[in-house]
């Protein structure tokens, strides 16, 4: 990996610079495809992309493929994906927000009403590799936040089905609308509906720079959660690291996508030494080796500090999906930290202990965007209406105040409605 002394003239690198013109081109004209022609387009570009020939007749998932996943699929396998979906149930079961209500000394009830959206899409990536851990990190916060209508869309294997442990874990969850749509087809169709996919309110879910840039290009027409592109992650370390554990956490996410990016920021030229031979030597026993390399190659830098405030200001600017924090005391150093997706404290914190099991989203915001957006979380599943209801003693003491006040922004009408509650008061008074 290259070492880069941490000057000030450095430019950190971020993972996908929002992708180039040509894949934001391409994205608009799937989309506008599949605006326009529905299934028909979603067929081609499937075919185009996936390399499979489904009619949108296939496109659903029927109960006959989810039995026969189940048949392929052993029990230990089954355990394991019920005990991290109780993890995760339970760390978002903590996040609910309740509507609620006050009300004051004259009677005026002010509120906050929280209502699930109606019918939400979830993006499950599926070209490079399958994800059913990112089916748990979607579908269980919109549960948990009561969404009545789940579908799912992902795009097919090479024989035109989904993996297998995909399909178990769509169903251990309920998830009855399963469609084998994937890239920006599978996004466009979610937002515009198509002749077999009836359109939802939000789409949430990660994938490739195409993923991205539909839901950034979809959003508008419906709601989006974040954009949680290609993974990333940045160790920050001290002398103390264990060289080993770092390379293997960078390689982790390196082997996600050539775009991944994986880095390094340290005050230590020793530990940036042995890591770079670390991360040489682990590359070359991955089977996802080109992908990984890619990575490192494009994407990956280890950053060598003069000063521990340095290195913090880096991360920050950075502003990493995740973070792992290899330090001394990761502790004392995390109120230092600003920016970031999810941040993993001490030398047990294994960044993929998060991707799988231990209960926060995975779903993160990248390439910066966490200076200010979270994790995907309940909050992102419902929608809040404000409620208001004055009281005749509050329209009484404030009425001329507010009537005031619109006359200030020379509404007129705004005014009278407000005095016509006075006038009706005071006629009434003296009737
Ligand atoms: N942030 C997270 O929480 C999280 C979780 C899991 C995965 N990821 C990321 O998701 C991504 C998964 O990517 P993937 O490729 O494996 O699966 P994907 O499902 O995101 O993308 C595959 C689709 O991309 C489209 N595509 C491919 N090449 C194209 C081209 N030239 N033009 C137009 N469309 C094209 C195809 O439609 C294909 O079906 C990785 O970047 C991974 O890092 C992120
Ligand atoms: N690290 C990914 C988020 O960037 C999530 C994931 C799913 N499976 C493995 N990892
Ligand atoms: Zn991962």
């Amino acid at each position: 990996m290259r070492i880069i002394p941490l000057t000030k003239d450095v430019t950190l690198k971020r993972s996908i610079d929002q992708g180039t013109d040509a894949q934001r081109e391409a994205v608009r004209e799937i989309i506008t495809s599949v605006k326009n022609e529905g299934d028909q387009a979603v067929e081609l570009f499937t075919k185009k992309f996936d390399g499979v020939a489904l009619s949108s007749s296939q496109f659903l998932v029927s109960k006959d493929e989810i039995a026969s996943a189940y048949n392929r699929v052993d029990d230990k396998t089954i355990e394991i994906i019920r005990e991290a979906r109780d993890n995760i149930r339970d760390f978002h079961g903590r996040q609910v927000q309740q509507s609620w209500m006050t009300t004051k000394a004259d009677g005026t009830i002010l509120g906050q009403k929280v209502t699930p959206l109606d019918a939400v899409g979830v993006y499950v990536p599926g070209g490079r590799a399958a994800y059913p851990s990112t089916i748990l990190m979607n579908v269980v916060p919109a549960q948990v936040a009561g969404v009545e209508r789940i579908v799912m869309v992902s795009p097919p294997q090479k024989d035109g089905t989904l993996n297998d442990v995909v399909l178990v874990t769509a169903n251990e969850l309920g998830v009855e609308e399963i469609y084998k749509v994937g890239g920006a087809q599978g996004v466009a169709a979610l937002a515009y509906g198509t002749e077999t996919i009836a359109p939802v309110d939000k789409i949430v879910g990660p994938g490739n720079i195409y993923v991205a840039l539909a839901k950034q290009q979809v959003f508008g027409t419906v709601a989006i959660d974040m954009i949680a592109g290609p993974s990333e992650i940045v160790v920050l370390a001290d002398a103390t690291a264990e060289p080993s554990y770092v390379a293997a956490d960078l390689l982790s996410q390196a082997e996600h996508d050539p775009m991944a990016s994986a880095v390094l920021v340290t005050n230590s030229s020793k530990l940036a030494e042995a890591v770079s031979e670390e991360v040489a030597d682990q590359l070359q026993s991955l089977p996802k080796k080109d992908i990984a390399e890619a990575s490192i190659n494009d994407y990956g830098a280890i950053y060598v500090a003069d000063s521990w405030n340095e290195a913090i200001a880096a991360v920050n600017e950075l502003a990493p999906e995740h973070l792992e924090l290899m330090v001394e005391g990761p502790w004392d150093v995390l109120p230092q930290i600003r920016h970031a997706g999810a941040i993993f404290l001490g030398k047990y914190s294994s960044e993929p202990v998060g991707d799988y099991f231990a209960g926060p989203n995975h779903v993160l915001p990248t390439n910066g965007t966490a200076r200010f957006s979270s994790p995907l979380n309940v909050e992102d599943f419902t929608k809040k209406s404000s409620i208001i209801s004055y009281s005749k003693q509050a329209i009484e003491d404030n009425g001329k105040k507010i009537s005031a006040f619109a006359r200030l922004e020379g509404l007129e009408a705004h005014a009278r409605a407000v005095e016509y509650r006075l006038q009706t008061q005071s006629q009434q008074k003296n009737q």
